[in-house]
């Protein structure tokens, strides 16, 4: 028995039909099942049996006939007592939240955490860590043989590299601020988002935050603690509202990083507090300022910004206190980091991913490869990768992030690397230009420079635009590092490098890649989050490339 259901809401059941979900790139497992017409609605509370996770963490429950239920925090093997939440793909499946285990998975264990039930910040916390990497391997063989089309993909993907630390992993967390309390002046908290509802708050000041550092959880609790103690707070200083456009606070983040020298072993700690200030009078930033200052005297918290949200939604920084950056050092380079400059958030897994990605691009070790960067934020795989490389050079749409990817090589006396800011999803023309303010001429990379040997592409979730895709094609490059946070997106870029199908003449003159090797890391424990590397290699051709040689 797979269900039974609480409230006696009944649709009949029409001729069933066979339906597919047919998700191909949006990372839902593909399923195909006979659905009878909607068996449940939205509200309904039933008990199901969980038997698969899907693609991004949720439990896949099925109904007799074959109706999914796609549940958040269910986990295979754990029957749940759960709520419909929504009806998808006008009644093909339907999404739904656990309310209530009713017998645990095999792979239970006690959560470390007060807060785990509500929070949605983890979701396999209570899930033994083994079997959280048999999941993350187990998806990135469904997305590279379901969406990449790899035949052997469960021979091709490697074990997983586990992270070093499980907990107090995190180098960097984003806290939302929310109105909690009855009435509409109710008083402004911050926390953490409940799983599957991103208005709600699960404050967590109290115990802290298991996947971020000590010292950040300190931070937490004295902000908690200056607001429960002002007057009139819920007036000075009200949560910003989306919708309205009205109120100051939006979001606190913290970043943190190991000081070196004589403060080693000591964490510090940089505060950014989001918050819409320019419409507010005298004493809203009066009571915006008291509050930044009483974090800045926290002994761990070296800066505090204001992160200064515009009318147009644009983000401007005011450092209020100490320096605008905060450094961390990676595999012997160090990396100082502004604000808007994105960095693994997982410090001691980021040497492990950087490791994987050198073995990736095969280099030789005589300094005889170019590698080509592109997404390279603040340099991190380029810089670390420049001591055994002919020269590196590095694309990114951030002008902060290049900015310190510039100042970085300077600081780290690393001479044989060039960073350029470029959107990569807005090239209209077939090639790829180095064009920056810095160098005397723009650079087109397979003409003026020579065609790289390594490119290495690390895009954000979406993954490639298809011109990026068919310029890298184009170019002839040896060998493909691609690494990505989403597996899925990832998938459907490889199927389009290694596409054989294209018989054209300009077909003809695109390199076509093999998939040689998949390398999942584990970047983010207790999340079904994975960071995968994939290694493609050009299959050798007797035209298409060789134009740019
Ligand atoms: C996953 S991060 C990787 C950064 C870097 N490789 C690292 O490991 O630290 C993706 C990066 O791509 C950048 N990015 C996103 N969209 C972009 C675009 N359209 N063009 C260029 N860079 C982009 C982001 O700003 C971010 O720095």
């Amino acid at each position: 028995m797979l269900f039974v259901r609480r409230a006696a809401i009944h649709s009949a059941c029409r001729s069933p039909v066979v339906r597919t979900l047919s998700h191909r790139y949006t990372g839902i497992k593909a399923l195909s099942f006979r659905a009878p017409q909607e068996p449940v609605v939205i509200g309904e509370e039933v008990d199901v049996e969980c038997t698969a996770v899907a693609f991004g963490g949720r439990g896949v429950c099925k109904f007799p006939g074959g109706f999914v239920i796609l549940c958040e925090r269910a986990v295979p093997g754990e029957k749940v007592h759960a709520r419909i939440t929504a009806i998808k793909k006008g009644g093909r499946y339907a999404e739904a939240v656990k309310i209530q285990r009713l017998r645990p998975t095999p792979y239970h264990v006690n959560a470390p955490c007060p807060h785990f039930d509500r929070c949605g910040g983890c979701t396999w916390l209570d899930v033994a860590y083994d079997q959280q990497l048999a999941f993350k391997r187990d998806q990135v063989v469904d997305v590279m043989t379901r969406i990449a089309r790899i035949n052997d993909a469960d021979r091709i993907v490697n074990a997983i590299s586990p992270s070093q630390q499980r907990l107090r992993y995190r180098n960097k967390m984003e806290f939302a601020f929310a109105q909690v309390g009855d009435n509409s002046s109710g008083r402004p908290a911050f926390g953490l988002r409940p799983a599957g509802d991103h208005t709600g708050l699960v404050e967590v000041f109290t115990s802290g935050c298991v996947l971020q550092q000590v010292v950040a959880d300190k931070v937490l609790a004295r902000c908690a603690a200056h607001l429960h103690a002002m007057a009139d707070v819920s007036a000075l200083l009200p949560v910003f509202n989306r919708r309205t456009g009205c109120g100051v606070l939006r979001s606190l983040t913290l970043r943190t990083a190991p000081l070196a020298g004589r403060c080693s072993g000591e964490t510090a700690v940089m505060v950014i507090i989001a918050a819409a200030l320019d419409r507010q009078g005298k004493e809203t930033k009066k009571a915006f300022a008291a509050l930044a200052a009483d974090l800045a005297t926290i002994d761990c918290v070296q800066s505090v910004v204001h992160e200064r949200v515009g009318d147009n939604n644009e983000n401007q920084i005011t450092v209020l206190h100490g320096p605008a950056t905060i450094s961390i050092t990676l595999r012997g380079v160090v990396f100082a980091l502004s604000v808007k400059s994105f960095f693994q958030t997982n410090t001691k897994q980021a040497e492990i991913l950087v490791e994987s990605v050198e073995e990736a691009c095969a280099l030789t070790g005589e300094n005889t490869e170019t590698i080509l960067d592109l997404f390279c934020g603040v340099g991190t795989f380029g810089l670390c990768l420049a001591s055994k490389a002919r020269h590196v050079y590095g694309c990114e749409i951030v002008p902060e992030a290049v900015e310190d990817a510039k100042r970085n090589a300077v600081a780290n006396r690393i001479e044989n690397a060039t960073f350029w800011q470029a959107d990569l999803a807005q090239l209209s023309e077939s090639m790829l230009c180095a064009d920056s303010k810095s160098m005397s001429k723009s650079i087109v990379f397979g003409k003026d420079v020579v065609r790289p040997d390594v490119v290495i592409v690390d895009p954000a979730r979406s993954g490639m635009d298809v011109t990026l895709v068919a310029i890298l094609r184009s170019l002839g490059i040896p060998r493909i590092v691609y690494v990505s946070c989403n597996p899925a997106t990832q998938a459907r870029d490889v199927a389009l490098l290694c596409d054989v199908s294209d018989n054209t003449q300009s077909g003809d003159l695109l390199a076509k890649y093999r998939l040689i090797s998949c390398i999942p890391v584990d970047l983010f424990p207790h999340t079904p989050h994975v960071e995968n590397i994939v290694v493609l290699e050009r299959v050798p051709s007797t035209r298409g490339y060789e134009v740019y040689s």
